[in-house]
């Protein structure tokens, strides 16, 4: 017999929290591979590339893989001459994250080195933004996958290109392709600089 199916106390799980439980199995069992995108073009600028690196590799469940070289580039969005030039870098990452929670984590980071929001694509400390998770592609306002920006972003993809030159941009195409695409200007790949991966 059931031993179950004489105790009134057992009621069977709903199908849809089984379902939320096998989805958070596979995502605990099954890290994904994610790309960031790193800016700053306020402050110590590779010193906060540096940290945000550091405070990502910090996180429960997520692992950094890759740094990119760094590039100094021109304020890509905005009047030229209007702001400091950019430090932009990549990482390449594991996580067992979602991606939602990925995103509070980024925000959490640029919130510790003192990120004010107020004009879009503002000068900042620091921004830290979600490139690709997976093949995730997602037209969600709150967390568009790929970022809804990075296939026309030299500073994304020529650093995301120099970590992994076979990567693709999901729905959108070889980063390869995409950069040959974009014109390089207003990107200087800074040979004197590094950033560190953390052992
Ligand atoms: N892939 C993504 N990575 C990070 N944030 C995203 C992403 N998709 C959507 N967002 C949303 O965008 C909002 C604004 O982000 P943020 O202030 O960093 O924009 P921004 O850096 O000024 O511009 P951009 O997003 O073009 O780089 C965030 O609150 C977040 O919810
Ligand atoms: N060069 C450069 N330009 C930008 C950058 C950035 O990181 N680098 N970030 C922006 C908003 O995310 C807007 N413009």
């Amino acid at each position: 017999m059931n031993p179950n199916s004489s105790d009134p106390t057992v009621q069977p799980v709903p199908a849809s929290v089984v379902e939320q439980v096998d989805a958070a199995d596979v995502t605990l069992s099954n890290p994904k591979t994610a790309v960031i995108s790193l800016g700053s073009n306020l402050g110590n600028r590779l010193e906060t590339l540096q940290g945000a690196v550091d405070a990502l590799e910090d996180t429960p469940g997520l692992r950094v893989k890759a740094v990119s070289p760094v590039y100094e580039t021109e304020p890509w969005g905005v009047e030229p001459g209007s702001q400091p030039s950019y430090f932009n870098a990549v990482a390449v990452i594991r996580t067992t994250l979602p991606p939602g929670s990925l995103l509070e984590r980024a925000q959490a980071v640029e919130e510790a080195f003192h990120r004010v929001r107020d004009e879009r694509w503002g000068p900042r400390t620091l921004d830290v933004d979600i490139v690709a998770y997976a093949g995730v592609v997602s037209a969600d306002p709150e967390l568009t996958l790929p970022h809804p920006h990075a296939h026309e972003r030299a500073f994304v993809l020529a650093p995301w290109h120099d970590v992994d030159p076979e990567a693709q941009l999901p729905g959108q195409g070889s980063v390869d392709e995409l950069l040959s695409a974009l014109a390089g200007d207003g990107l200087t790949r800074r040979e004197d600089l590094e950033l560190r991966l953390p052992e």
